[in-house]
């Protein structure tokens, strides 16, 4: 049995619980109970609090967990990065008063910085020579100048409109941050099976993630050129219509080039093009 360690809730919750669902990892009940059991996997999902993660993992408390970078790193817990994961991407950012020039990081020489990151902010801060008054508050940390309560702050960034509705102003990007798979360093080699088959089936959700299974009538004429238009496939799938001089192409495409590519396909006189979403893809 390995126990994950996952976000009890806030923005973290959401895409964890979506990753184990889609990793078909059922789970007997998500509510008001902190350690759950999968009815359908060996593992068992024990909620916390995002900052006690960390030191769960170190400590064995938990085998698995997934957590902010940002959190990880400021812990300074030793446990394995297994994998990144791509959610809950954000970036830990130095802010000031909108209005007020900034000539450079030499601005906040001190000045008192609030933040829930004095670990990170501290490590900056020594690295730009910089001596500052580092202010340690575990939320709201945004309302902090506007309420004379520090000169800046430091804190995480995603879209900015939290710092634009404070009047704030992001100047320094400090790290970028996304959610992390960690694990306890010593799992035994049944617990170190068990992750193999969660990390090949997590894969293959996170393969299918942005790539989409599509089909198109094309005429036969063209479709020497409609196959030279479709990358990184070892060969489409082409099957003949009932309709003559037309046939039915079956391929995957990167989310990416997606647009492009089918921009190209129409004008090469594809047809009917559909587009469906993958579910797991194995490869
Ligand atoms: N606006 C955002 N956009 C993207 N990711 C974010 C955002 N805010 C936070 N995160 C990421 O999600 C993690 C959890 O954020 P959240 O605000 O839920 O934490 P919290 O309030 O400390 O929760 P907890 O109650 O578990 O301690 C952060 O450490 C960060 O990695
Ligand atoms: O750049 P933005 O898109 O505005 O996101 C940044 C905000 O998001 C997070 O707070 P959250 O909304 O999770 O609330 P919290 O302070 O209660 O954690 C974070 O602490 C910032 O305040
Ligand atoms: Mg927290």
């Amino acid at each position: 049995m390995l126990r994950i360690a996952v976000q009890a809730k806030g923005r973290l919750f959401e895409e964890t619980m979506a990753l184990l669902e889609e990793s078909d990892i059922k789970l007997s009940a998500t509510k008001r109970t902190l350690l759950v059991q999968s009815t359908n996997f060996p593992v068992e999902v024990l909620f916390l609090r995002d900052d006690d993660i960390p030191q769960s993992v170190a400590t064995g408390v938990a085998d698995l967990g997934i957590v902010g970078e940002n959190e990880f790193v400021e812990k300074g817990e030793d446990a394995e990065i297994i994998k990144r994961l791509g959610f809950s991407k954000c970036r830990l950012s130095l802010a000031m008063p909108k209005d007020i020039e900034y000539p450079g990081v030499e601005w906040f020489a001190g000045k008192k910085i609030a933040t829930s990151y004095p670990v990170i902010l501290n490590k900056y801060m020594k690295e730009k020579g910089v001596s500052a008054e580092i202010h340690v508050i575990t939320g709201s940390v945004e309302v902090a100048p506007g309420i004379g309560l520090a000169d800046a702050i430091f804190d995480i960034v995603s879209s900015g409109s939290t710092l634009v509705s404070n009047r704030l102003r992001e100047v320094e990007v400090v790290m970028k941050s996304e959610a992390l798979l960690i694990a306890n360093k010593d799992l035994s080699d049944d617990k170190k099976e068990i992750l193999n088959e969660l990390l090949f089936r997590m894969d293959a959700v996170k393969t299918a993630e942005d790539k989409k299974y599509v089909l198109m009538n094309a005429p036969k004429e063209t479709l020497d050129a409609i196959v030279a238009v479709l990358p990184g496939m070892k060969s489409p799938t082409v099957m003949p219509l009932a309709q003559e001089g037309w046939c039915s192409v079956h391929t995957v495409l990167d989310e990416k080039c997606f647009w492009e590519i089918i921009g190209k396909l129409k004008a090469l006189g594809a047809e009917g093009i559909l587009v469906l979403p993958i579910e797991k893809m194995i490869i």
